[in-house]
């Protein structure tokens, strides 16, 4: 028997995975590489709200654990993924700077927020008001994350690069059974994918469209990542990472000339250097309307269990999220009821 059928390899998928291996548990992983949400992601992780000035949930806790569990990853992958750089807010007014004062001064905010205004100069960037900057914030280079971790599956014969059926799942008192092996537990980490799942796709799950770009602007030297009405995030080679967009309504992973528009509208308004376009990229994230994780077990098949809603940050959550539905499987520790899925109590579950 195997201990865990996990579906989808992105960042929820990949972090459960971890955490099974490091328990010394036998897998099997499924994807199909139908998301694409964890690969093109910005892979920006930071433990502020930077609209409001304001900490993310949990936000040292989960950072904590960015930390272990990323340079685990490069460790045992031979690589590097995560690039330990400051976000700088761009600020616009005076106003703007005092807030962020008034912020650096609240004890949940203080490790994250530098209490200087920084003037550094960035050619091609006009900020006459300067910028905040977010400690212990970076990014994770997630798409070269998810190949290392797929080659390394394969490698070990742990991978299976097939859609999942659902229809193929005999579920028995004690165990499951598909496709002729025997499982002990099956994680369902499909991202957006969940709506195709006929146990999951009740839950609430909306999907928020992002687009992306990739620039190219020899002149721009930035060695931080700049956040305004998008981010640029520097990738070196005078290649940039631009984004995001975020449309609730179409839920394709297909990217638009609306949002290509967007993005360069809003870069144009912060640099003043010429950039070329080289990539445009397109992903759902799967966001849920409370802006919680949705974690837990099926109410009536106690060996399926559900990893998904990690949103817009992905790169905190899954580590965290991965642990705690972890836990819960194995040792019976009951989740927290913001992310467990029994908070949908209107659901019809038979
Ligand atoms: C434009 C954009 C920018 C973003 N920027 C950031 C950012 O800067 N920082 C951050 O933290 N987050 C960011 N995110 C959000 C982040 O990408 C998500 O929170 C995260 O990737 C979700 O991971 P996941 O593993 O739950 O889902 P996914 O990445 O969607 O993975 C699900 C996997 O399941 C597989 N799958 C689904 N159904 C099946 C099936 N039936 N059979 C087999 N396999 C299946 C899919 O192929 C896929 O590989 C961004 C997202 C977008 C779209």
């Amino acid at each position: 028997m195997i201990d865990y059928l996990i579906v989808g390899s992105g960042l929820a998928g990949i972090a459960f995975t971890e955490n099974a291996l490091q328990n010394h548990k036998s897998i099997a992983v499924f994807d199909n590489h139908s998301q694409n949400s964890s690969s093109i992601a910005g892979g920006l992780y930071n433990p502020v709200i930077l609209k409001r000035f304001s900490e993310v949930w949990k936000s040292q806790e989960q950072i904590d654990l960015v930390n272990h569990f990323y340079a685990n990853l490069e460790v045992k992958l031979k690589n590097k993924f995560d690039y330990k750089i400051p976000i700088f807010r761009k600020f616009y007014s005076v106003e703007e700077q005092n807030n962020w004062f008034v912020a650096s001064d609240k004890p949940n905010l203080a490790p994250f927020l530098a209490t200087k205004i920084n003037y550094n100069r960035y050619n091609g960037i006009h900020s006459p008001f300067g910028f905040g900057k977010v400690m212990q914030s970076g990014y994770v280079d997630t798409a070269s994350l998810l190949k290392e971790y797929q080659k390394y599956l394969i490698k070990n014969n742990l991978f299976n690069a097939e859609t999942f059926e659902y229809d193929q799942l005999i579920i028995q008192s004690d165990s499951i059974i598909y496709k002729g092996n025997e499982y002990k537990n099956v994680i369902f980490a499909e991202g957006f994918g969940v709506h195709d799942n006929p146990f999951f796709s009740q839950l609430p799950l909306d999907g928020t469209k992002g687009e992306l770009l990739i620039i190219k602007a020899p002149s721009l030297d930035l060695d931080v990542i700049i956040k305004s009405s998008v981010f640029i995030l520097p990738l070196g080679n005078d290649l940039f990472k631009v984004g995001a967009t975020y449309n609730w309504e179409d839920k394709s992973a297909t990217p638009t000339e609306q949002g290509k528009q967007e993005l360069i509208t809003n870069l144009k308004s912060m640099l003043t250097i010429d950039f070329e376009i080289i990539e445009h990229l397109a992903g759902v994230r799967p966001t849920v309307k409370d802006r919680r994780p949705m974690v837990g077990t099926h109410p009536k098949y106690k060996n399926l269990h559900v990893l998904n809603g990690l949103g817009t940050r992905g790169v905190m959550l899954a580590p965290a999220m991965a642990k705690v539905l972890f836990e819960h499987i194995e040792h019976k520790i009951p989740l927290e009821k913001e992310i467990d899925i029994k908070r949908f109590k209107k659901i019809n579950w038979d």
